[in-house]
């Protein structure tokens, strides 16, 4: 285990061990009350830009400033129109020239406000600008505090696909404060949740029979929430350690990916499906592919499908709004999948719960005759 921990009340350390690069997620229902501190003690009298989308600033920008005053000098605030059409290089563009108009230098930091969308954004605008300056992350849904902030994978999607075009940029530093949740929506509150979930499914089977039983106290808030996003934290920190630029083990995380990114492109990035939703399907999907490969149990299908459906997730492509994908449009999306090697797909299978493998050269017709199985409803092209 290569993620160092640290207790603190209420709260929790987290560790990313990267050498140089190494950075602390502080975890913890106050937490944004300390960033002034934190960020005025990592660059000593450099200037922050901020980068939000328009509702997080709205609910949460008075406190962002509050937590800053006195500490460090905001030289820009910039938003972004809320939800993934903003992963664009549109919004690219209007940051990056925003942050010049700012007069940002090297030196400076920029922080990421909000939730995935704003960290992959904004820290890609961070990597790209004057060639690479730090970030901050300040994640305020669950699924930026449990998995997009940490780790460095930053980025924009195209027509082409889901973040196709980005870097990995580290964060300096990155400030969970917990308590931003109560504003997040439920459905917003649930696609995070799917990649909460991920994590037990992943390696950690003690990890998801206990959001089986305790899921209701994760949403309600409170220490079971902290003891989920904290678990969450230390799981992605070790991996993302042991495997910064996804060599190996790092596409573990993918679990669910490959299909759920098919659907999320295909869905044009737009609010008929969010990230976490297209992750909950992709990974009984996932389960589902293992289990027709003759390598996992069905029943573990089942079990996971059981538990995401329980907490109000979408678990089948049929529960997408707005009709389905044909099989071979899918595949189109799918050999664009970052995974794919000399053109083989790689594919994240299961055995089990907890017990997730990476499986490459995986035979393009055996995922097409799964798909085929799978799209129940009429597809729409
Ligand atoms: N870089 C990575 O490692 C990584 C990991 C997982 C996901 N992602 C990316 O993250 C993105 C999804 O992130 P997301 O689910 O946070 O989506 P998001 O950033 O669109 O946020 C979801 C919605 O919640 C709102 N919101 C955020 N915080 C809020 C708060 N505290 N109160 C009220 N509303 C709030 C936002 O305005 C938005 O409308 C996807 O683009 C996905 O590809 C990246
Ligand atoms: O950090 C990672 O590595 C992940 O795969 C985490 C995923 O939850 C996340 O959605 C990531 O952005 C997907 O990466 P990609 O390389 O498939 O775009
Ligand atoms: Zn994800």
């Amino acid at each position: 285990m290569t993620a160092e921990t640290r207790t603190v009340p209420s709260g929790e350390t987290v560790r990313v061990d990267l050498g140089e690069r190494a950075y602390d997620i502080v975890i913890g229902p106050n937490a944004l009350s300390g960033l002034g501190g934190l960020v005025a003690a990592l660059a000593p009298g450099a200037r922050v830009a901020v980068v939000s989308d328009e509702t997080v600033e709205k609910l949460h920008g008075p406190a962002l400033r509050a937590a800053l005053s006195g500490r460090v000098e905001v030289a820009a605030t910039i938003t972004v129109p809320p939800g993934e059409s903003s992963k664009c290089f549109a919004e690219l563009e209007r940051v990056v020239g925003a942050l010049l108009d700012a007069r940002v230098e090297r030196g400076d930091l920029v922080i990421a406000f909000g939730g995935g969308v704003v960290g992959d954004l904004a820290g890609f605008a961070a990597a790209v600008l004057r060639r690479g300056v730090r970030y901050v992350q300040v994640p305020t849904s669950l699924l930026a505090q449990v998995d997009s902030s940490v780790g460095g994978k930053t980025g924009i999607d195209t027509a082409h696909g889901k973040n196709l075009i980005g870097a990995f940029h580290q964060p300096a530093l990155v400030v969970a404060d917990t308590a931003l949740l109560d504003t997040l929506s439920p459905r917003e509150f649930r696609a995070g949740y799917a990649e909460v979930a991920k994590y037990g499914l992943i390696d950690d089977p003690a990890f998801f029979a206990w959001l089986e039983g305790s899921w209701r106290e994760v949403f309600a808030g409170g220490p079971a929430r902290i003891r989920a996003i904290a678990t969450s934290c230390r799981a992605k920190a070790r991996v993302v350690a042991a495997d910064e630029r996804e060599a190996g083990q790092r596409a573990l995380l993918n679990l669910g990916h490959t299909f759920g990114h098919a659907f999320e492109a295909d869905a044009g990035f737009t609010g008929r499906l969010v990230h976490g939703e297209a992750v909950a399907i992709g990974m009984v999907l996932a389960f589902g592919f293992s289990a027709k490969l003759g390598l996992c149990d069905p029943a573990d299908e089942d079990r996971v499908a059981r538990h995401l459906a329980a907490v109000g997730l979408p678990t089948r492509p049929s529960h997408i709004e707005g009709g389905l994908p044909s099989a071979d449009r899918l595949m189109d999306l799918i050999r664009q999948d970052k995974k794919v090697e000399r053109g083989n797909l790689t594919f994240v299978l299961v055995e089990g719960i907890g017990k997730a493998f990476v499986r490459k050269d995986v035979p393009e017709t055996a995922v097409r005759e799964f798909l085929l199985e799978r799209l129940e409803s009429r597809p729409k092209s």
